[in-house]
């Protein structure tokens, strides 16, 4: 006591609220406390100072620091409360839902102290976190907080005050990327604008003036600092090919850099002041994802292999993991990894990642054992078959791939959601790495990336379709907390807990068996550095060389899919929001006609209006596009729209089964027989249009049968209803949630098959009967329209 009072004077300024804690603390058996030197006691008047520090900075009352005696009643007298922080007693679920409140006030407790050594170096932690919250486990009722026994050591949690991700497990972010100024070349026009109104709200919505850092104070920061609670925290970038998912996770120069860059960043800031101990120790791993296989990027490309075990353990087996001990040699890691990473072109995109990239980073403890762990994934953009540019096997195997495996995560996320006793997360190589992300004490952001031009809303939509769907997971937030087995982490270096009930082998998908021979062929890299591409090549490919030049040569070709900037009919498209019946028209003199003031919580998708286009204008929304895009500033918009007739003619072609012979459906007849088939060979402008919009929709439902099998979520019909067709579309809307059903029902029957899938042991395998027939229907009704089109 004498001690502290001497501490006391020399630190006047101290507040009554500290001075009462320190006399609490003072009153308990020092050695119980767990104080045992004069370091211990130092370190813990810096906590009191801090604690007054709290009060001024953050204007947290002095009644919001509670300081609690731990002693709680035996159990002998156990009381009903007792009984309840009793269940919960080392809950992670109760820490993991924390109201807003609890940031706001500082336990203390016996069982704290019990291992003060935890709390070295927490003033200087301090400094970085403006809150800091101390306690073992919790039990929050009626706002009060309580503080259950346990022998555990500490958990040290800190948190913004101001932070809305406290209890939130998974955040939903959409990033808007600006209009290339190819784009804006070629007539495409803005038609994403955040405005007011009720379209769908998602946790935020990134406005294009937001700086990289903001966005990632939006997005992985609360991340981080989840990692710093011991949690497993993932950030996934999701859109389609070409919305920014690479720039957003790796950044395009020193002065942009990416989430990666400004992560790490932190981290290293955090361990350096934080002085935490044991010292906690970095290690990285950086491995792909593509065509199923996993491929380490850190070490040659090594063929790597997930496996379960029969603990429901996932092992990445041979996984390279990379101790680092500063920021530059993370990141040093990282960017030689990115450089291996599997490139190829997509439709929009000559430089566009087609594996998913899996970054984790890992605190440790110098026992090895696992102190927290983040993910950040950069998913290969989703496209669609008919889309696609290439149309050579690979290329569409590949791309077939991607939308199978997005597929399966969006089957997860639909099966949390539906809290099924079963979630799929064996479906595919990603979700089975990634099944931890969406179960336990995971905290997950899901970056929604979108293109803004209108040739892309049908991807947009289905972006923000999926968005919503993995938000609305978050909304019934308990799914996350409670459905899986709690996290745990493994004391091994690669292993994933799984949740899974089945230990099993990955179930291996038509598609993937049959990609595996087509799936050697050469993956480019996103980076050569010193001009010559690294190796990137799958080991053991005997296709390496020569694919990689052609590869190479068709990066050059800086080709961009632009197939409604199509014919004589050139589109301008005003600014006009559709909001509650009125439309708003905006004057301007930008080609482009962005209006980016009005970014709020919400998204509204533009129709387009004909006009007629000046051409040549600035776009004040391609300002924010690097000047030398490559594969985007090049195009020519005539040679463009050329290739990509032809394009699509060649398209037309491979979907004609030879000799393949149908009869319409009688809605479809009808429809059919409206346009004169001489009009249709030179259609007029509006029918042209008509046929247009409608074929947009009509994409919607079956691009593809690739791509129709993975469509999960019917789409519904938000704009056109005064089309001609809107008939047609209801129809096949109808048509498309019976093959929702049917898929599902599919899906449920394989899992019957399976001796050991959770579907046969409770008896729920559906019928499939319909899918053949009801899929081939609609095909060739996809196939009619792209042919009148
Ligand atoms: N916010 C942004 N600001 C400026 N340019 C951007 C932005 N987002 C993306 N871009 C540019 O758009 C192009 C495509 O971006 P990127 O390669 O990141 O797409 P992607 O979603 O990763 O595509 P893929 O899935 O095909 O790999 C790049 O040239 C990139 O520089």
């Amino acid at each position: 006591a004498e001690l502290v009072f001497y501490y006391l004077k020399l630190f006047s300024s101290l507040s009554f609220t500290a001075f009462r804690f320190i006399l609490l603390g003072v009153s308990q058996d020092n050695p119980l406390l767990g104080i045992r030197s004069m370091e211990d006691w130092i370190q813990l008047f810096h906590l009191v100072n801090f604690d007054k520090n709290i009060n001024q900075n953050y204007g947290c009352d002095a009644q919001d620091f509670i300081p609690i005696n731990g002693k709680l009643s035996q159990n002998s007298h156990e009381t009903s409360d007792d009984k309840v922080r009793n269940k919960c007693r080392n809950s992670q679920e109760i820490t993991d839902t924390l109201p807003f409140n609890v940031c706001r006030r500082l336990i203390f407790t016996n069982e704290n102290l019990a291992n003060v050594r935890l709390l070295s170096g927490l003033s200087s932690l301090a400094l970085s976190s403006p809150v800091i919250y101390v306690s073992q486990s919790h039990d929050v009722e009626d706002g009060s907080m309580k503080v259950s026994r346990s022998n555990k050591p500490v958990q040290l949690f800190f948190s913004l005050c101001d932070r809305q991700t406290v209890g939130q497990q998974i955040t939903v972010c959409v990033r808007k990327r600006p209009l290339s100024h190819a784009e804006c070349k070629g007539g495409e026009v803005d038609v994403v604008t955040a405005t007011d109104g009720h379209f769908t709200d998602f946790s935020s919505i990134l406005p294009l003036k937001l700086s990289i850092k903001e966005v990632y104070q939006k997005t992985a920061y609360p991340l981080v600092q989840h990692m710093f609670r011991g949690g497993n925290a993932t950030c996934f970038a999701y859109g389609q090919t070409g919305a920014g998912k690479t720039y957003t996770m790796l950044g395009s120069s020193a002065v942009t850099p990416g989430l990666y860059t400004l992560a790490v960043q932190d981290i290293f800031a955090h361990l350096t002041t934080a002085h935490s101990y044991p010292p906690l120790l970095v290690y990285v791993s950086f491995f792909e994802i593509y065509c199923s296989q996993l491929y380490d990027l850190l070490d040659h490309r090594k063929r790597l292999f997930a496996r379960e075990d029969g603990q429901k353990v996932v092992h990445i087996s041979g996984l390279h993991e990379i101790r680092v001990d500063s920021a530059n040699s993370l990141l040093e890691v990282v960017s030689k990894g990115t450089a291996q990473r599997t490139q190829g072109v997509s439709g929009v995109n000559p430089l566009s990642s087609r594996s998913h990239a899996l970054l984790q980073i890992q605190l440790r403890e110098p026992n090895q054992h696992t102190a927290g762990r983040m993910w950040f994934v950069d998913l290969a953009g989703s496209e669609r078959a008919s889309d696609a540019k290439e149309r050579d096997k690979q290329r569409r195997m590949e791309g077939a791939e991607i939308n199978q495996s997005l597929l399966a995560l969006k089957e997860c996320i639909r099966s949390l959601d539906k809290k099924a006793s079963h979630t799929p997360f064996r479906q595919s190589r990603l979700t089975q790495v990634l099944k931890n992300s969406f179960v336990g004490d995971s905290m997950t952001c899901m970056i929604a990336n979108i293109s803004p031009g209108h040739s892309a809303t049908e991807h947009t939509l289905n972006t923000l379709r999926y968005a919503d769907r993995v938000k609305e997971l978050k909304r019934k937030g308990d799914v996350m907390g409670k459905k899986g087995r709690k996290t745990t982490f493994s004391h091994e270096p690669n292993l994933i807990h799984s949740s899974c009930s089945t230990a099993s082998t990955p179930v291996k998908t038509k598609l993937a068996k049959q990609s595996m021979p087509l799936c050697t062929n050469p993956p480019t890299t996103r980076f050569h550095p010193g001009g010559a591409p690294p190796h990137s090549t799958p080991k053991n490919n005997r296709c390496g060389e020569k694919a990689q030049a052609k590869e190479k040569q068709r990066v050059g070709n800086h080709r961009v899919r632009g197939w409604l900037g199509l014919g004589k009919i050139k589109h301008q498209y005003k600014s006009a929001v559709e909001e509650d019946g009125t439309t708003i028209k905006t004057k301007s003199t930008d080609k482009c006609l962005v209006r980016e003031n009005s970014i709020r919580p919400v998204l509204v998708i533009r129709q387009q209006k004909e006009e007629n286009q000046h051409v040549g204008e600035t776009c004040t929304s391609c300002a924010a596009f690097p000047k030398c895009e490559p594969g985007f500033h090049n195009r020519d918009k005539i040679e463009s729209h050329l290739w990509t007739t032809q394009g699509r003619k060649e398209e037309e072609i491979q979907w004609i089964p030879p000799g393949m012979q149908w009869e319409r459906s009688p809605e479809m007849s009808s429809v059919l027989k409206t346009p004169n088939e001489r009009d249709l060979q030179r259609p007029d402008d509006e029918k042209k249009m008509h046929l247009r919009r409608y074929h947009q929709q009509l994409q919607q439902f079956v691009p593809s049968s690739v791509q129709f099998l993975s469509t999960s979520t019917c789409p519904s019909i938000t704009f056109l209803t005064d089309s001609p067709y809107s008939s047609v579309l209801t129809q096949m809307q109808d048509d498309c949630e019976k093959i929702s059903d049917a898929h599902s029902a599919s899906v449920k029957h394989e899992a019957c098959t399976n001796p050991t899938g959770r579907d046969g042991v409770d008896g729920r395998c559906g019928s499939n009967q319909n899918w053949g027939e009801v899929l081939e229907r609609r095909n060739k009704e996809q196939y009619i329209f792209e042919r009148e089109i």
